[in-house]
């Protein structure tokens, strides 16, 4: 009976296969999401130990025209998971947005904090949430943002591959937030599974972002300078780079309550070192 893991292609789900090398992970192949009858009937095969839910409709723009797809993989194919988890006992692991919040004023929100989200995507991710919660079995819900990692598309390799043929970018500064590296996500995945192990009173809510916070602008220097790369950051607000989706300005997530899984907020900038250094392009 080994572990089942939803996704295997992206950022965290790959960064899950190299901590526990003897679960299963299931590609869109066997289980798609956006037909989440499959994601039952693969627990319900499987009867597994623990589930992590590591798959999800991740493009933010794109989800504003894809709302009802972005719903039933975001929303929907968790809530099946859930249901058939807590059917059997089987403890869920399942990861969320800041992008559930509004981002209003500058505080750091915590896990009960209300959610507003500002696209589809957040409502989409919002959805899969109170799904999770309404079946009512162990579970462990981690919030996580701006994630990074030298697989799939991300923020960090955005920078890196416009560093190429620009000098200068212009970066909003305005949308301050946890850069999070899949890697320590992965880690964290697997505490909060063996937390759940240990004692069902630990289902819930949690905040997992890298520290410290920063804005996007910030980031991106933060990019260029590890990466040696000569590129001139200029601060812009989001009103000067529109986009379909609008993003929360505070993505700030209180991460204190990490201590019941026994786990702590990871150091980004370390964590950038590793990830630079994979791609070959740490200076
Ligand atoms: N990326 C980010 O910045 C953030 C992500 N999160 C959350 O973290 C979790 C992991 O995200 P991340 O690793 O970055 O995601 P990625 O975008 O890197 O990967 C998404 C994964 O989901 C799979 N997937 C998408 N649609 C389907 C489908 N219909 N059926 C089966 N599988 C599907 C993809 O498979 P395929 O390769 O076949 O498309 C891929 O393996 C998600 O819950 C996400 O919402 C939270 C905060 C920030
Ligand atoms: C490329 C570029 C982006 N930006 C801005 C746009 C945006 O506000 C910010 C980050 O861009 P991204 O497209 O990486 O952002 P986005 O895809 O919204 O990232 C989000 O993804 C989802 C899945 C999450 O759950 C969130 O936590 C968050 O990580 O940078 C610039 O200002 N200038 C630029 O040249
Ligand atoms: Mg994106």
């Amino acid at each position: 009976m080994s572990v089942l893991v939803f996704g295997r292609t992206g950022q965290v789900a790959r960064e899950l296969s190299r901590r526990l090398p003897g679960a299963r992970f299931l590609g869109r192949e066997e289980a798609d999401l956006s037909d989440p009858d499959t994601c039952g009937a693969a627990i319900r095969a499987a009867a597994p130990p623990l589930v992590i839910n590591a798959a999800a409709y991740t493009a933010v723009d794109k989800a504003e025209e894809q709302e009802t797809l972005a719903t039933i993989i975001n929303g929907e194919a968790p809530g099946v998971m859930a249901r058939e988890c807590a059917a059997q006992g089987i403890p869920f692991v399942h990861i969320s947005t800041d992008y559930v919040f509004d981002g209003s004023g500058e505080m750091p929100f915590r896990p009960d904090a209300p959610c507003a989200p500002l696209g589809a995507y957040g409502r989409s991710k919002l959805a899969g949430e109170e799904e999770v919660r309404a079946a009512g079995g162990p579970h462990v819900i981690l919030r996580t943002s701006w994630v990074f990692s030298a697989h799939g598309s991300n923020f960090v390799k955005t920078m890196l591959r416009l560093s190429e043929s620009r000098g200068r970018l212009t970066i909003v500064a305005d949308q301050v937030g946890g850069p999070t590296a899949a890697g320590p996500i992965a880690s964290a995945c697997v505490a909060a599974a063996g937390a759940l192990g240990r004692s069902r009173g630990v289902t819930g809510t949690y905040h997992f972002a890298g520290a410290p916070d920063v804005s996007w602008a910030d980031f991106a220097r933060e990019i260029f300078s590890r990466a040696g790369r000569q590129v001139e950051v200029e601060d812009i607000p989001s009103a000067d780079y529109p986009t379909p989706a609008r993003r929360p300005a505070n993505s700030r997530l209180d991460c204190s309550s990490l201590q019941r899984l026994g786990i702590t907020r990871p150091d980004w900038r370390a964590d950038l070192d590793h990830v630079l250094k994979d791609l070959g392009a740490l200076a």
